[in-house]
């Protein structure tokens, strides 16, 4: 690489009024060097001033918690968000009435909205599409659900329209016209989605550009981690921002780029400059033991990036098991290895896809959510799935988040009277809705641990008179489908398979949700073997994110790294053993090391 200077992760720099753009590979610091960065900046810039703050994006909640821990004294001069909450608070709750009835044919309940949510094409949303779009013959509403799901706003030109993943197309034939008519019956409840708020912003500051001059002056530092994982839309904000004059710095690693179903590229970030910008570098690695390292150096062999160990007194070797259809014996076997090696610290077992986190977390192989759905007509199910989900989040210490999301799963109209499953004309405020969020947290922190065995006819009665002591009347569960539902179904198996959208302590999860985390020991656990052929013939500049995926994986490992594979031919077995992975096997003893 040409013009690039090399630096420590904890080494200030001196020009910090330049843009600039930090590239280095896992575990090198990233994430230390911009937090001391920031520090930095806070102490010696001359061009912050009472009002104005820097904003740090990160790619996750966990990520912006993290960082404002890791900033203790200095956050109260620092906005540390995800981009979407940035964008949120900053772009679209103020100005999103600009844009209502004009010629875009936006049509928003403002006064409704509150956050934004995943897209969750439940039943009433598809009622209302197929309604305004009249194309009630479009049948297969699992795969339409999908298709919805997975729409994306992508950027061409200038122009920014509604596209479905080509995955999700799988010969359905849906007008491409309809599509902003799925969005408008959620905009319409004043419901928008992540993506959305990326649309809106861009379309706000694009036809208001003097929003950007006033954020310019609230914000003259914009920093970005991870920004290997931006897509094409936020590129285009941030170099708004830079052209209006905030400081813009990105920082990220292209090998760790795997988010390109979410329109993400590692091009973008390889080919993000801005005026007069400085590139860094930061080349070793301060995670992971010797072997890991030069393991992750064989799958980034074609990149410029090659790092070196910090700890070379962590020179554990890397392992590989086969499986043989019974993968709880490969869990076993890595947890005895890990205590043959003592590593009793923290540990993860990381899988591609959901449906294999599922199976090793042993849950329902059945969609219990969607039958959940299915069987009713009060939308009990997102109110449930919304409380649930905060539960959770507070059992993974993230209160504050999971009071949030048990607001939003309060939902009501622009009228402020409470939707479904609630009776009718009940009158809520905001105040209210928080103050019966905490409480009903409260409640079901101290009572679910007993509860959890229990059937969710029982949960839902509790939960009814929780609020009628509060005066407000969920509907009762009397008769039908849903009754029979909720009558068979524990409490237990819906929290099983309720799985986060981000995730801070689960022991299994999938690559994507362990981007950015650390554990002493990983396993992962491969189900495909054309993984294990990307893993010995590596392709780390792919279109796909196959390698980068492992590579994420790999990376997430400090001293013990075991991968498990498929039944292997002789070919790969001989292979896998010549980059110096050692085989583990149930019978305890390492291959070739007795
Ligand atoms: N200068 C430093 N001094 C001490 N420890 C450091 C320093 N820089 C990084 N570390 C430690 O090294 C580990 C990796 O750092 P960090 O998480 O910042 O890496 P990263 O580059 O953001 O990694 P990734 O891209 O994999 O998320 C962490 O445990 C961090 O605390």
């Amino acid at each position: 690489m040409n013009n690039v200077i090399t630096i420590a992760s904890d080494e200030r720099i001196t020009d910090m009024y330049n843009h600039f753009k930090v590239i280095a590979g896992p575990g090198a610091g990233k994430t230390h060097w911009l937090v001391e960065h920031i520090k930095n900046v806070l102490q010696n810039a001359t061009t912050l001033h009472k009002t104005s703050r820097i904003a740090c994006i990160t790619y996750t909640t966990i990520g912006a918690e993290e960082i404002r821990k890791r900033l203790g004294g200095y956050q109260d001069k620092v906005e540390v968000s995800t981009i979407h909450s940035f964008l949120y608070t900053n772009v679209v709750k103020p100005y999103l009435y600009l844009l209502n009835d004009d010629e875009n044919g936006i049509s928003v309940d403002v006064k409704a909205m509150d956050g934004h949510s995943d897209n969750v094409a439940s039943k009433w949303a598809l009622r209302k599409w197929h309604e305004k779009a009249n194309n009630w013959h479009i049948g297969d509403s699992l795969k339409v659900k999908k298709y919805l799901e997975g729409l994306q706003w992508q950027l061409d030109g200038n122009n920014i329209a509604l596209r479905p993943r080509p995955e999700d197309k799988q010969g359905l034939k849906i007008r491409y016209s309809d599509l902003p008519l799925y969005k408008q019956a959620f905009w319409e409840r004043g419901i928008i989605h992540h993506e959305d708020v990326l649309y809106f912003s861009h379309t706000i500051l694009n036809k208001y550009p003097i929003i950007l001059s006033h954020l310019v002056g609230k914000y003259p530092f914009l920093f970005l981690d991870e920004f290997q994982d931006t897509n094409t839309i936020q590129v285009e904000i941030v170099k708004w921002f830079a052209n209006a004059g905030s400081i813009v710095g990105v920082i990220g690693d292209p090998a760790q780029s795997i988010y390109s179903f979410q329109g993400a590229s590692r091009e973008a970030f390889v080919n993000f400059t801005l005026p007069n910008q400085s590139t860094y570098v930061i080349e070793n690695n301060r995670r992971s033991g010797t072997r890991i390292v030069e393991l992750l150096n064989f799958l980034r062999d074609a990149d410029d990036v090659t790092q070196s160990t910090i700890r070379h007194n962590s020179v554990h070797e890397v392992y590989f098991l086969e499986e043989d259809g019974n993968p709880t014996q490969i869990v076993q076997c890595f947890h005895e290895l890990r205590r043959h090696l003592g590593m009793d610290s923290d540990y993860c077992i990381l899988a591609r896809k959901n449906e294999t986190v599922k199976l090793l977390r042993n849950s329902n192989s059945v969609d219990v959510w969607r039958v959940f759905e299915e069987a009713d007509s009060s939308e009990r199910e997102p109110f449930i799935r919304g409380i649930l989900t905060g539960y959770k989040l507070a059992m993974d210490n993230r209160q504050e988040l999971a009071i949030k999301e048990i607001v939003r799963a309060l939902r009501s109209n622009r009228d402020r009277m409470l939707r479904n499953p609630f009776k009718e004309n009940q009158l809520i405020s905001s105040l209210i809705k928080r103050s019966l969020a905490v409480d009903l947290l409260e409640y079901m922190v101290g009572e679910l641990n007993n509860l959890e065995d229990i059937v969710f006819t029982d949960f839902y009665e509790s939960l009814r008179q929780f609020f009628e002591v509060r005066n407000y009347g969920l509907k009762k569960i009397t008769s039908g489908k849903i009754k029979q539902f909720s009558d068979e179904t524990t409490l237990t198996v819906l929290l099983d398979n309720l799985t986060l959208p981000e995730e801070k302590s689960a022991n299994v999860r999938t690559i994507h949700k362990a981007k950015g985390a650390e554990f002493q020991s990983v396993l992962l656990y491969l189900t495909d073997l054309d993984d294990v052929k990307k893993l010995v013939k590596p392709d780390i500049d792919s279109k796909n994110d196959d390698t980068r995926l492992l590579y994420v994986a790999l990376s997430r490992a400090k001293d013990l790294l075991c991968i498990a594979c498929p039944p292997l031919d002789t070919q790969l077995r001989n292979k896998l053993r010549s980059m110096n992975l050692i085989q583990y096997t149930t019978d305890k003893a390492p291959v070739g090391t007795a």
